[in-house]
């Protein structure tokens, strides 16, 4: 009879591992609590929802975050799609890096247009909208409006990866009542690897040669991967790849949603088959492939057992959205359009 001390410790799978050592972001009860009342709402009225994830997430270098490593993305993709999705009758749940860009402000950010330059002072000194701005902006007020009086939109900010997959996996958790009427659009660009708890410094790393490296009380001997340390010279950092998420979500969080995952490289050679590698690898439903340098004006589709299919911008074609959650993706729609919204936000 094996004794109860000497029992052989069953590994810990990495993802459950994660979550057990890297605790959950504080705003995670009150977002579950807006989460959970949005989504019976619209389990109530038999609403399509949409979960669209948004913006970079990042890996903290310090507890007390001085230093972070940030994964690309405006939050263009996200937010755009969001409007769409809005108009197809969706209601959408938009996870979204926090001051990334938002739906329907997004056309009057800080970083795109700042909304000062849309406003003229009035005769009485009040504040006017610039008359050339007045029918665009009256457009964009109203689907906003409508959006929130009609309770279709709910945001929800991230900041860290711990605490992206942490609001994920809750969120994802109580859409599972929504059955195929949950779709996940995954346009946020994702950490692969992060540094976890045992190694991480509590307190600013210091760039200055101390006689001693600059450790959180680890005993970590120097030869493991201890905290990042400042030598005057490089920074040394030893990261480990983050769990992947996009399993658990099919297998676990979302069995019966709809998954759409973006991959994103810089490399056109890798791009279809590394969008197809995701696709076998995690059995979702498609995959949406973009190039940095290109993913204003075009993207492919990577579905299962389909061909790629490219569109692109120059021939004025946006996709209008998925317009309903069905696993073989074939009410993916591209409409010839005057419009090349979708792609360049
Ligand atoms: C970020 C952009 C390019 C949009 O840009 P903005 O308009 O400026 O916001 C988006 O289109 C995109 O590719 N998003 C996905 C980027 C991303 O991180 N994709 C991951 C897949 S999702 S993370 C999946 C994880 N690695 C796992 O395997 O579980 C990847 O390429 O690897």
């Amino acid at each position: 009879m094996e004794d109860a001390g000497q029992k052989e410790s069953v590994p810990v799978p990495k993802e459950r591992s994660y979550f057990r050592d890297n605790p959950p972001p504080k705003t995670l009860e009150s977002h579950t609590k807006l989460a959970k009342a949005f989504i019976s709402y619209h389990v109530r009225s038999n609403r399509d929802v949409v979960m669209i994830t948004s913006g970079g997430t990042t890996v903290p270098l310090e507890n007390q975050t001085v230093r972070f490593i940030d994964n690309f993305s405006a939050g263009t993709r996200g937010a755009t799609s969001a409007e769409y999705f809005l108009e197809a009758g969706y209601a959408v749940i938009f996870l979204h890096r926090q001051f990334s860009l938002l739906p329907y402000s997004r056309h009057y950010s800080h970083s795109t247009n700042c909304f000062l330059d849309f406003m003229t002072e009035g005769q009485n000194g009040e504040v006017e909208v610039n008359p050339e701005y007045q029918q665009k902006m009256l457009g964009v007020l109203r689907k906003y409006n409508a959006a929130k009086r009609e309770n279709k939109l709910l945001m929800l900010p991230f900041t860290t990866i711990t605490e992206y997959l942490w609001e994920l996996r809750e969120i994802a958790t109580l859409m599972r009542p929504l059955g195929p009427k949950a779709l996940f659009f995954l346009a946020a660009a994702v950490s692969d690897f992060f540094l976890p708890k045992d190694r991480i410094s509590e307190h600013k790393i210091q760039s200055s040669d101390n006689k001693e490296p600059v450790t959180n009380g680890s005993s970590k001997s120097e030869t493991s991967a201890g905290p990042p340390v400042g030598h005057g010279k490089q920074l040394k950092i030893d990261l480990d790849p983050v769990p992947k998420f996009l399993k658990m979500l099919v297998d676990g969080w979302a069995p019966e949603g709809m998954i759409v995952s973006f991959k994103l490289e810089t490399d056109p050679s890798l791009l279809v088959f590394k969008a197809q590698q995701a696709l076998e690898k995690y059995a979702h439903h498609l995959v949406i492939g973009n190039l940095l340098s290109t993913r204003k004006y075009e993207v492919v589709f990577v579905a299962p057992g389909e061909e790629e299919h490219w569109i692109r911008v120059p021939v004025h074609r946006r996709i209008k959205s998925v317009t309903a959650p069905r696993p073989d993706m074939k009410a993916l729609k591209d409409e010839q359009t005057t419009e090349q919204e979708w792609f360049r936000g």
